[in-house]
């Protein structure tokens, strides 16, 4: 049987957030933010292999850490790259398997639902990819290069989250096919730019990415809603 993994990306620096210690690493509830998230993944499947890519010079701290929390989930380690897509490319060649599922997702998404992770395997099985995204809540507007601005329908767009999932061999052959990374903000677009069809499931919008300070005081405050972390 073809084996599933999950490539969780926490190899950036977290300049958004302005805090000496990467947002990964920051305590929401009783423990850091990616332990959260890798109990969600955890919990989904316990035999799923669970790649974490974190920054080299990171890497002692989350062992640290795992020692601190008492945290035994196996993972295995990888050391990240400049951009998020050269993390998920050096997550990538960790895995050896021909075939399979790969779920890529955000360390700082740590609110992914357990139905979001299990429709993001069934759905990237029947059809090559599965890309979690959710409704705009806000109206758009457009502003072109000379700063005019113009009404958008906001029917016509979405936002898109983590987990992207996808068969193995597809996701490698879009990676290998990358030119110009720097265009990348998403694994999607990697799949896309190598043309193939992209296929959307409806996330939540609880699953935020922590990115700037006042994500924090939200995380928080659904972490004590929850009352189990
Ligand atoms: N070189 C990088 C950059 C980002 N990421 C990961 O990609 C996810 C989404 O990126 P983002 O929120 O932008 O994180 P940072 O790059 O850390 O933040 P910032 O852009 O504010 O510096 C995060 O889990 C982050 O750790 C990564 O693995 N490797
Ligand atoms: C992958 C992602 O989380 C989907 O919304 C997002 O594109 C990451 O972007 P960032 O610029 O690295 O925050």
């Amino acid at each position: 049987m073809d084996s599933n993994y999950a490539i969780i990306v926490a190899g950036g620096s977290g300049s958004r957030m302005q805090t000496f210690l990467p947002k990964q690493f920051i305590k929401i509830g009783s423990k850091p933010v990616l332990m959260h998230t890798i109990e969600r993944f955890h919990q989904y499947s316990p035999q799923l292999h669970i790649i974490l890519v974190l920054p080299s010079q990171e890497i002692q701290t989350w062992e640290e850490l795992c020692d601190q929390y008492n945290f035994t989930i196996p993972v295995q380690t990888v050391a990240g790259g400049p951009t998020r897509f050269h993390s998920v490319q050096n997550g990538l060649s960790a895995i050896s398997a021909e075939e399979g599922l790969v779920a890529v997702h955000d360390g700082v998404r740590p609110f992914v639902s357990i139905e979001t992770i299990s429709q993001s395997f069934a759905v990237a099985k029947e059809k090559g990819c599965a890309i979690t995204m959710v409704p705009l809540k806000d109206s758009i507007r457009r502003i072109d290069p000379t700063g005019n601005n113009f009404s958008e329908d906001r029917r016509a767009f979405c936002l898109v989250q983590t987990p992207q999932t996808f068969r193995l061999s597809i996701l490698r052959q879009s990676f290998a096919q990358a030119t110009d990374s720097s265009r990348f903000t998403d694994d999607a677009s990697v799949a896309e730019a190598a043309g193939y069809a992209i296929s959307l499931i409806e996330g939540s919008y609880r699953n935020i990415k922590i990115t700037t300070p006042e994500d924090l005081i939200w995380a928080e405050a659904v972490i004590s809603m929850q009352g189990n972390n």
